[in-house]
């Protein structure tokens, strides 16, 4: 036992003492009894377990009376000395004790010395429980408080890990259970930033672009998009059932530099494609909720078909998309016109389609991809409807200058309609430039060029180019084709062409944007400067009949069979034209043939988005064999530098490149169509495709990620 403990007990016993020598004063200084029962009295009293001994002196210092215990050489002067000290103790027989001195007055004067000797044992057994209990006490708290510690940091260190977590993956901060936390405020801000940073650097990284196939497309669906649902919005359906005669259906594939494009796409993310029901035996062919499983026999996704009225079909289609948005985009010297009924009807129809999808979406944000000038209202229309939406609007056609756009008398309510987009694709950068500044110039929204995006209304629309493509054919494919030689004596067979003759073919719609006015006065320049191809050259022009209800296209119809008509009278000969104009529909087996067999093909459009002829061309011709006639103006010239490109409104320019192609040696064709097959087969329809995908989702992410960031803040 230390020496303070000891004090602080000897302090007790001196109290104590005090009392028992108190008590015990009036026994001692009373003359009878000390005589007669002082050792009684001493021998009750050490009955207490405290209380060991007890010793009687004298004034004199002598021992007068002791208890049995009271050491028996024990001389009153040392037990004096030893209750002087602070401690007071002794050993005595039985263990140690604390020695108390007290002098004893009685009337008569001093009566002597008590001398009282305490056990001290039950301090050293009760020091030693108090020790063991402190020390069970003090490591019962510290469990305690370690545990606590460690309970509060695991579920601070959990919700911190798992709001981080969330954030990552966008989902939430933290899990429903528990409350939101003030401390990741700051954390998903910074998250957020750092996510908006490695977008950019996404965006600006080297991409591997290369090998994009349907299967790639599928997995990015998978992956990335997490198997989301796709819905197609377009007006022009991928198949379209005709009625014959006998009442027997047929189907058929419209000729659409769009259908080209997203059917293997579609075929390559199932989903629903939503489109006009336009062909005669549509809705025989159509289950109760006008669903048809395509391709014919594959059943890869489903079409939902519409249906129009003819007044519908007049204002929207004809009138609205066809008269106005297709001249006023195009710039193709064709006045657009503009009718209010029309503009009702465009209005009226685009709430029908976007009315669709909402019904056919089986979540809240499915991602939809909105195909072309048709529907330029409808991205705010489902947005309205579905604001989790990832809505992907492809501008088919090319975007004018503020100034052109500028004429149409809606163009503010056009804009805002297309902003409703999530992602608005374009074939160029230079059309995303032109409709950047376009909303710069008609509406208030916000401009972040470095990231091309626009604010308006609080959403962000990220504006890209995404240059559209063809399915590369598969080796499969490939494999079942006629030869080149073989193709080539079939057309000159089925067309009555004399042997030895060159050909170059041009196919399209019969559209005033096409420039086939202008490969026409071509044809007759090169004749006229190079009188050695007459009777050595033949002209092939599939123009397949489009839009023939309108005015504008019967006309230019009808110039185009003018000029072929002059042509032939001046270099033909009765059974051998120099102009075969096929204006008919022919299907992709037949377009592949022909281009197969000819030794030029001419893109010559006065303007065109991307245009596809020039890619399917390419495609074809795995002999490495023939030349293309590019205009400069058809989106695909700035991915084609191998062609010949050509200003098609210059005929001497024009000329001379049909002549060079012509003349072109067998080497110099092999050269350019290898290069540029390489680059279609590359820049695949996947890849337009797949690009996009990826965009949007990033964007899905983002979405999510800033979702839980709001709610988060508000909370
Ligand atoms: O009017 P149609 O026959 O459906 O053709 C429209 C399509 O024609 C194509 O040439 C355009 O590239 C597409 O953008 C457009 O959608």
């Amino acid at each position: 036992m230390d020496r303070l403990t000891l004090r602080w007990f000897a302090r007790d016993l001196d109290m104590r003492g005090n009392l028992v020598a108190n008590a015990l004063a009036d026994s001692l200084t009373d003359a009878e009894t000390r005589g007669r029962k002082l050792q009684a009295i001493f021998d009750r009293a050490v009955q207490d377990e405290r209380l060991v001994a007890i010793g009687w002196c004298s004034p004199s210092g002598q021992v007068l009376r002791r208890t049995a215990r009271f050491p028996k050489d024990l001389e009153c002067s040392h037990a004096k000395e030893v209750a002087a000290d602070r401690v007071a103790t002794m050993n005595i027989e039985g263990g140690s004790v604390h020695v108390s001195f007290h002098p004893i007055v009685g009337e008569a004067g001093a009566a002597g010395d008590l001398v009282l000797m305490h056990d001290l044992s039950f301090i050293e057994r009760r020091s030693q429980d108090t020790r063991k209990y402190l020390i069970i006490l003090i490591a019962t708290l510290g469990g305690a408080i370690a545990l606590v510690t460690v309970i509060v940091a695991q579920l601070s260190w959990r919700g911190w890990v798992s709001g981080a977590h969330a954030l990552l993956r966008g989902e939430g901060l933290l899990k429903p259970m528990l409350p939101p936390s003030p401390e990741l405020a700051p954390l998903a801000a910074d998250l957020r930033e750092r996510l908006r940073d490695l977008e950019d650097e996404y965006r600006r990284m080297p991409r591997s672009d290369e090998g994009w196939s349907a299967e790639r497309l599928q997995s990015l669906l998978r992956t990335q998009l997490r198997g989301d649902e796709v819905i197609v919005v377009s007006n022009r359906e991928p198949y379209i059932h005709e009625k014959q005669q006998d009442g027997s259906l047929v189907v058929r594939r419209p000729a659409s530099g769009l259908v080209t494009a997203v059917e293997p796409v579609m075929r390559a993310c199932s989903g629903t494609w939503i489109a006009h029901g336009s062909g005669s035996g549509d809705r025989a062919a159509v289950d109760r909720h006008d669903h048809v499983p395509l391709p014919p026999g594959e059943d890869e996704y489903q079409l939902r078909r519409l249906w129009l009225t003819e007044e519908q079909e007049q204002g929207y289609y004809y009138g609205f998309a066809n008269e106005g948005l297709w001249p006023l985009c195009h710039v193709a010297h064709v006045r657009p016109v503009f009718r209010e009924q029309d503009w009702e009807h465009y209005r009226n129809v685009n709430q029908l389609f976007a009315d669709a999808v909402v019904a056919e979406a089986r979540s809240e944000d499915p991602v939809v991809l909105v195909q072309d000038y048709h529907f330029a209202l409808l991205p705010a229309m489902v947005r309205r409807k579905l604001p989790r939406a990832t809505i992907l609007t492809f501008w088919h056609i090319p975007w004018p200058n503020p100034e052109s756009f500028g004429i149409c008398p809606w163009r503010r309510e056009i804009l805002e309609g297309m902003l409703g987009s999530t992602i608005l694709g374009f074939h160029t950068r230079y059309h995303c430039k032109n409709f950047i500044e376009t909303v710069d110039r008609y509406l208030e929204a916000r401009i972040e060029h470095e990231h091309s995006t626009i604010t308006y209304g609080g959403e962000d629309t990220l504006v890209e180019s995404y240059p559209i493509s063809i399915e590369w054919p598969s080796p499969e494919e490939a494999r079942e084709w006629p030869s080149p030689g073989q193709c080539r004596t079939e057309l000159f067979e089925r067309l009555n062409i004399p042997a030895g003759h060159r050909v170059a073919v041009g196919v399209d719609r019969f559209d005033y944007t096409k420039g086939i006015l202008e490969r026409l006065n071509a044809v007759e320049r090169l004749l006229e400067k190079h009188p050695e191809w007459r009777d050595r050259f033949t002209f092939v022009q599939v123009a397949a009949p489009s839009r023939g209800a309108l005015e504008e296209y019967r006309a230019f119809r009808e110039r185009i069979e003018r000029a072929t008509a002059r042509i032939n009278e001046r270099f033909g000969r009765p059974d051998a034209p120099v102009v075969r104009l096929l204006a008919q529909h022919h299907d992709h087996d037949q377009v592949m043939r022909l281009y197969r067999a000819a030794d030029v093909c001419m893109v010559t459009s006065l303007h065109d988005g991307m245009n596809l002829v020039c890619k399917e061309f390419v495609a074809a011709r795995d002999d490495e064999r023939g030349v293309l006639v590019l205009s400069r103006f058809a989106g695909a010239a700035r991915e084609m530098p191998e062609a010949l490109v050509v200003n098609p409104y210059h005929v001497e320019e024009t000329a001379d490149a049909l002549h060079q192609a012509l003349t072109m040696p067998p080497a110099e064709q092999r050269e350019r169509m290898a290069s540029l097959r390489s680059t279609v087969h590359e820049y695949n329809v996947y890849r337009w495709a797949g690009r996009m995908l990826a965009d949007a989702a990033r964007l899905r992410l983002r979405q999510r990620v800033s979702d839980r960031v709001q709610r988060h803040s508000v909370a």
